[in-house]
């Protein structure tokens, strides 16, 4: 009997992926002959993200047809299960998956596997992994995307990955001044409930985040994980009329989103993805202390002393000037990071940081965020659906859905 082939394409962030997509869609690729002619398709974020712009600008509800919910208002795991239904309903030849556990909890990361290996038995599939931990069982051809250039092996026990070394040379700079907060306690929620519409989404949350915490936040996709952020971060309404204390005021006592923002430093991958435009590293970092995203007054001396001190400790000595679009995906996450980190704020939120990220780079990142909480008496949260290795937070809270919304449970 002939297998059918399924390959893993082990991707770092130096591969050339779009080149690779299409032109294996376009069957220009000659290493994959046998998939010339036949029908493509492809699960990937960026598919998703077209799909959602569809929706937001044409109001063309196509992954949602079949229900009231908008694609925008699902969290990162409803919408892949949608995009996946809609790809399978146009009965491909071939498909090619990116990164397709990146975002999902780890439940869901189950039933996509199981949904996948069912699909294996009639459709081909390619799947471009950044992780070894997450190839398939059913995965019988092996191949590293370096650049654009394909190098095929036997087995995966080929693979040599590279320990990371860790670049980072010296301390955590110092802040240019310190934020004045007398309080050890920085953030409280007491039986804190929110739902949307109908549907209970948190239900009666009590959590304490004090000065120098390091928490771990997760929970299933849609647990509601961002909704109890975007409290913290003043971009939910649902906040108002909660028994809710963010750095020294009960909520809802006259303080304006820009108060909050003095204290925090926040970073997730979107605000990578809905930024334009060409800014260089230091100028990236020093935005971090006006709380923009990019650059649009003149920094003084001692911003672009303390940047370079950051551009140091993150082994980039001497590129101030280099643009931040031209840096692979793991190296902006590690200038994300720290930009976040710049002010030293109270609270640093890290929303999933190391989504789509490869084995070395997540490394990186979470060897970065260990050195921030050992350095500073800056509270980390840290958002994960991954036991990322190597990370060492010391109190977790995990959101657990039950029919009245997510309680959290502390661990
Ligand atoms: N504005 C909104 N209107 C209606 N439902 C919403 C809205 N915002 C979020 N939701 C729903 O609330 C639930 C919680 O979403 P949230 O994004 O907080 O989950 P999450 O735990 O961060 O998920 P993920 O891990 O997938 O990112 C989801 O079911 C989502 O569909």
């Amino acid at each position: 009997m002939i297998s059918i082939p399924h390959w893993v394409i082990l991707i770092n962030n130096r591969s050339d992926r779009s080149f690779f997509i299409s032109g294996l869609l376009k069957g220009e690729l000659e290493e994959f002959e046998l998939l010339r002619d036949k029908k493509g398709a492809l699960f990937s974020k960026s598919r998703l993200d077209a799909f959602m712009e569809e929706e937001i600008r044409h109001d063309q509800k196509i992954l949602t047809a079949h229900t009231d919910q908008s694609l925008q208002s699902m969290s990162s795991g409803e919408r892949k299960k949608v995009l996946l239904r809609h790809i399978l309903e146009s009965d491909p030849d071939y498909l090619i998956l990116d990164n397709p556990f990146d975002n999902l909890d780890r439940d869901s990361q189950q039933k996509l596997k199981e949904t996948l290996s069912k699909v294996s038995e009639n459709v081909v599939t390619v799947l471009l992994l950044s992780r070894t931990s997450d190839i398939l069982p059913f995965c019988n051809r092996f191949c590293h995307l370096n650049g654009k250039s394909l190098a095929f092996f036997k087995d995966q026990s080929a693979w040599n990955l590279k320990e990371a070394k860790e670049p980072f040379h010296g301390n955590i700079p110092l802040p240019l001044e310190e934020i004045e907060y007398r309080d050890e306690l920085l953030v409280r929620f007491k039986d804190v409930s929110v739902s949307y519409g109908p549907k209970p989404i948190l239900n009666n949350i009590n959590w304490e985040i004090r000065s120098g915490d390091y928490w771990q936040l997760s929970g299933p996709n849609g647990s509601g994980k961002t909704t109890l952020l975007s409290m913290i971060t003043g971009d939910n309404p649902k906040a108002y009329g909660q028994d809710l204390f963010l750095f020294g005021h009960q909520k809802g006592s006259g303080e304006s989103v820009w108060d909050l923002k003095r204290f925090l430093g926040y970073f997730t991958p979107a605000m990578v993805d809905r930024f334009r435009g060409y800014h260089s590293l230091e100028n990236m970092l020093i935005s971090g202390l006006m709380d923009s995203i990019g650059l649009y007054v003149t920094p003084n001396e001692a911003q672009k002393r303390l940047a370079g001190e950051w551009l140091s400790l993150l082994g980039f000595d001497g590129k101030e000037g280099q643009y931040f679009h031209e840096l692979s995906t793991g190296q902006q996450r590690l200038i994300m990071c720290a930009r976040a980190m710049i002010k030293h704020p109270l609270l640093l939120i890290l929303d999933e940081p190391t989504a789509s990220l490869d084995d070395e780079s997540a490394r990186l990142v979470t060897s970065l965020v260990n050195k921030i909480s050992e350095e500073s008496r800056t509270a980390i949260v840290f958002v994960s659906h991954r036991t990322e290795p190597g990370l060492k937070p010391e109190s977790k809270l995990d959101l657990l859905p039950t029919s009245k919304g997510s309680e959290g449970i502390r661990k």
